[in-house]
């Protein structure tokens, strides 16, 4: 089969992972016979300093016209001084606004191999952690009203507002209901119902929504919480379901526990098969042009985009297998690096994982 795949390699350490996925992609390509059509696109701070503008309309239009967009990562210090509306970033959150994104999907699993590289006690971890974080991608204090004012008595304020509506908590509770009705059977909802209006919109319509899956466990759990059991034990979580802010930073939390961030991919879905796919982790500009960066969460990535966009079960199953095998052989890039390994850059890790599939 045909499909053509939106390429933004970005910032950073971007193009470096990204070259990498894409060669995986092809090696799947000719393997099990499908063309990928690879469109590599400018956005982020590479967009700036080319044409002036972090999301170019040719991209967005392409992007919207393609099967599904592979990203690296966007951002980085040449940009911070620039304003947000200007910054790199605000290519993301566009893209994903404007192709209505909604639902991120970042699942936390600990790959056996990878236990030495688990910062928590080895019983903490017991036989593995898999989790799967559901976080909410278009609303919320991301897209709320924000700006500047001055006050006389407080001078400058700035403000951004955490909004959501029914709707908008509805569409991302159902999809983690069912996620846990494959996995575990157990949704988590992280909030902050003890300060924030619209976290107690959002547990009252979660917990609406868990009527209608009753072998689906429901929690609730105040955000400080969860970040501290996360680490305490992580093992009580299956899905955990939150708002867009709360989302990105247990995420990277998570992340950690799977031994690098490095590790976690993300597949950012709507109501059609247009996804886009990237690593949870940014640009990593301490680390851009060494050849040191982990590929892997963004070859994961690519992996999800089979799965979810191209209904290609097995062949992401092949790519989750090479990368099993990979780690199960010693190879590590530095990030997941401890004694009796095989250190390896981020093109040689690309190139084991090939071998593999
Ligand atoms: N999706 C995205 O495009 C995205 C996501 C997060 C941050 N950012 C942007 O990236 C820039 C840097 O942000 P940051 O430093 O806070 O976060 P970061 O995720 O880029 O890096 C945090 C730390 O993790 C390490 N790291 C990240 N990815 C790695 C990988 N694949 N292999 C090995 N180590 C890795 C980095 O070296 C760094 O030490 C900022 O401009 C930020 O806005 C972009
Ligand atoms: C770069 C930034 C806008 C982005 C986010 O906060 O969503 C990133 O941290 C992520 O996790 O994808
Ligand atoms: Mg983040």
């Amino acid at each position: 089969m045909n499909f053509q795949i939106a390429v933004i390699p970005g910032d950073g350490i971007g193009p470096e992972i990204i070259n990498e996925a894409i060669k995986v992609l092809e090696t799947i390509g000719k393997k099990y016979h499908h063309h990928f059509h690879f469109q590599k696109l400018l956005a982020g701070g590479c967009a700036i300093d080319k044409v002036g503008t972090c999301l170019p309309d040719e991209t967005l239009d392409l992007c919207k016209k393609s099967d599904s967009i592979l990203l690296g990562a966007v951002g980085g210090p040449k940009w911070d001084t620039l304003p947000g509306e200007q910054r790199p970033e605000k290519a993301l959150l566009r893209l994903r606004k404007e192709l209505n994104l909604f639902a991120n999907l970042r699942p936390a699993l600990l790959f056996p191999q990878l236990k030495d590289a688990c910062p928590l006690k080895k019983e903490i971890v017991g036989n593995g952690i898999d989790i799967c974080v559901v976080r909410e991608l278009t609303g919320g204090i991301y897209f709320g009203e924000k700006g500047r004012k001055s006050s006389d008595i407080m001078g400058e304020i700035a403000y951004d507002v955490e909004s959501y509506s029914v709707s908008e908590i509805k569409r991302i509770a159902k999809i983690a209901f069912e996620i846990a009705g494959k996995r575990k059977k157990k949704v988590t909802s992280v909030d902050k119902a003890n300060v924030l209006e619209s976290s107690k919109l959002w547990r009252s319509v979660v917990e609406e929504i868990a009527n209608d899956y009753p072998d689906i466990t429901l929690h609730h759990m105040y955000i400080d919480n969860a970040s501290m059991q996360l680490i305490r034990d992580p093992k009580q979580f299956d899905v955990i379901v939150t708002s867009n802010m709360f989302g990105d930073i247990l995420s990277d939390e998570a992340s950690i526990i799977t031994g690098s961030i490095g590790m976690l991919p993300s597949a950012s879905l709507g109501n059609s098969t247009l996804g886009m796919y990237e690593p949870i982790h940014g640009s990593a500009p301490d680390i851009a042009g060494k050849n040191k960066a982990n590929p892997i969460a963004t070859i994961l990535s690519a992996a999800m985009m089979l799965r979810y966009s191209f209904n290609l079960n097995k062949e992401a199953q092949a790519i989750e297998d090479a990368v099993t095998k990979v780690l199960k052989q010693g190879y590590r890039t530095p990030d997941l690096i401890h004694t009796e390994m095989q250190l390896v850059s981020t093109k040689e890790m690309g190139e084991q994982i090939i071998k593999n599939i």
